[in-house]
């Protein structure tokens, strides 16, 4: 069984961090840790934050078993081409909508294509991952990615058609979380309560929410039901929310999502 542990992350921005600060929190060591970069401050940065090794891309991938892609999709493809990659080693791809078929035309034979769709609270150890294996990747592939992910939080390995979905629900999922946050804030301010009052009273009841939702196991409705008393002052909001058609806005918004995706896979 394989048991790759160095591990280069190529592209280090927003979500490359989130992976390699989630890394580096759940104990992997950091000399097995390497940030693909191309400008040297990037990298000094890095380093002074992370403890890691940092080099331009093609240096860090050479010296890793799993090279980590977090550049954005329409780099994948280059970026493959231009690094000197081995038999033997795995690419685990973070890009929206960028196929395993088309980054395995890109890369030598015996590179196995693993491409997953994590999403930013992995920094924080937090993640949700969804995990698909190309046909270069074989069962200890697949577990070598999902061990790595699983270092920054939840994983579920899906077949690979289901993975734009999943990107508009996890991917993305966070971004509808803090405009949730963004627009309680301004409502709490518009309420006359003081910003930083309203911040607090949003980031305690969405982080309180989250975890009474993953601890109790509860379907969203039965949280949902007993916050709203009959007659009460929630059904009052929940009305409003409803005329305004929010849960046929998150279905848009969702299928949005994953169609701009496939855009993406086309372009
Ligand atoms: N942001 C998110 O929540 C999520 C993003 N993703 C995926 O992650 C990928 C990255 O997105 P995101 O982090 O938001 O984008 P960013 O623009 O923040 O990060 C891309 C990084 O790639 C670096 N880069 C580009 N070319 C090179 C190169 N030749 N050598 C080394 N580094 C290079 C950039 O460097 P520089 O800083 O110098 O510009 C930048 O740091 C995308 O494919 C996206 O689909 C997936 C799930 C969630
Ligand atoms: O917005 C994007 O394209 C990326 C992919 C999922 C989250 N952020």
């Amino acid at each position: 069984m394989s048991q790759r542990s160095r591990i280069a992350i190529v592209g280090v921005g927003n979500m490359g961090e989130a992976v390699l600060a989630g890394l580096v929190k759940s104990g992997h060591a950091p000399a097995d840790l390497f940030a693909g970069v191309r400008r040297p401050e990037h990298g000094e940065e890095l380093t002074a934050r992370y403890g890691v090794t940092a080099a331009p891309a093609a240096e860090a991938a050479a010296a890793a078993e799993i090279v980590v892609l977090g550049v954005k999709p329409y780099d994948v493809v280059a970026m493959l081409s231009s690094l000197d990659l081995r038999a033997g080693q795995l690419v685990v791809s973070l890009a929206a909508g960028i196929t395993t078929e088309v980054m395995e035309s890109a890369v030598p034979d015996g590179v196995a294509v693993v491409r997953t769709m994590p999403n930013t609270p992995s920094g924080i150890g937090e993640g949700m991952t969804v995990v698909a294996g190309g046909v270069s990747a074989s069962d200890d592939d697949v577990a070598d990615a999902v061990r790595l992910m699983e270092a920054v939080g939840g994983v579920a390995v899906v077949p690979e058609k289901n993975v734009d979905a999943a990107a508009a629900i996890s991917g993305s999922g966070p971004a509808y979380v803090f405009y949730v946050a963004e627009a309680l804030v301004e409502a709490g301010v518009h309420l006359g309560l003081p910003r930083a009052t309203a911040s607090k009273l949003v980031t305690q009841t969405l982080a309180g929410s989250s975890l009474l939702l993953r601890e109790s196991g509860e379907h969203p409705a039965v949280l949902r039901e007993r916050v709203t008393s009959p007659g009460g002052t929630t059904a009052a909001a929940l009305r409003v929310l409803e005329s305004a058609a929010v849960r046929a806005a998150f279905l848009d918004a969702t299928r949005a999502n994953r169609d701009r995706s496939r855009e993406i896979a086309a372009e």
